[in-house]
């Protein structure tokens, strides 16, 4: 799957009922990459992320995901979104929650096997809330629920995530364990595009970065898109890009990225 075409955006144009969010958007991404969509309130993130899982037709343009279109292939896209339901419908376990992200492989009513089960425990694991399986997953906390649906997309095993805020309610340790996570993913060739507010964090992961705000206001690598006068662009307010610098996370090591 190296560096194979994951999502080809052309001319795209999203929105609700016909009303347009953002317009001409143009990006591509290949496996093992990363964008991060970095706006202001409001400013089509999750529109775009929505777009590109197939849960909201495009108005107009292009777009392809895994050379076909949006939401044909469940079995390789993990989907995160902002807000989740289910714990409150259903009185579900944390670990009921985590295994469902092996149902796009095994079906609602599919015999696990012992490597779903694997992949559940591994994920549970990795987002720290081994301790948590038998909980109900209405009695936890938002940080702790937001772990446990991390640990959901990451069961999934799947070619492309797409995050919406993954961060959002997250601690220190939740969210150093979530960029361990999401950059072992790109290592292992899955793609990610996330949502998010936190620049410096994700930018850290992200081969590219999206600014937002109804429109495109720039698109590229980290290190040439978070500028000053980039981020006035977007945010209409003067953020020094260079507060923190941004660490690049590689596979195997890490080092410090010089932006301009
Ligand atoms: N279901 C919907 N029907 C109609 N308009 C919607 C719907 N959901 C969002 N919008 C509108 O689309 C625009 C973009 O919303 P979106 O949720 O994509 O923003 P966002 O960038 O993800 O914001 P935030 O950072 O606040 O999460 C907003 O003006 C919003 O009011």
């Amino acid at each position: 799957m190296a560096d194979s075409a994951v999502i080809a955006a052309s001319s795209l144009n999203i929105g609700y009922e016909g009303v347009s969010v953002v317009a001409d958007i143009n990006f591509g991404l290949n496996s093992g990459q990363g964008i991060a969509l970095i706006g202001t309130n409001g400013s089509g993130k999750s529109t775009l992320l929505k777009t590109i899982a197939g849960l909201l037709p495009p108005l107009s343009g292009e777009i392809n995901v895994f050379n076909s279109r949006p939401g044909r292939q469940p079995k390789r896209i993990a989907y995160l979104g902002q807000f989740h339901a289910s714990g409150f419908v259903l009185p579900l376990r944390a670990v009921d929650v985590v295994r469902m992200g092996r149902f796009p492989h095994r079906g609602l009513l599919g015999q696990f096997t012992g490597d779903d089960e694997a992949r559940v425990q591994d994920a549970m694991k990795v987002m720290g809330v081994t301790g948590l399986a038998d909980a109900p997953l209405r009695s936890l906390s938002g940080g702790q629920q937001q772990r446990i649906y991390l640990a959901q997309v990451l069961a999934h095993h799947a070619d492309l995530l797409i995050l919406d805020e993954p961060t959002s309610g997250l601690d220190a340790g939740g969210r150093e364990l979530y960029l361990q996570a999401a950059r072992d993913e790109l290592c292992r060739g899955a793609a990610v595009v996330v949502a998010t507010h936190d620049i410096h964090e994700e930018a850290s992961l992200c081969h590219q970065v999206m600014l937002m705000a109804h429109r495109v206001v720039a698109l590229g690598p980290p290190a040439e898109v978070i500028t000053t006068q980039s981020l006035m662009d977007t945010f209409g307010i003067a953020i020094d890009p260079n507060q923190k610098p941004i660490t690049i996370l590689e596979c195997g090591h890490s080092h410090d990225h010089e932006r301009k």
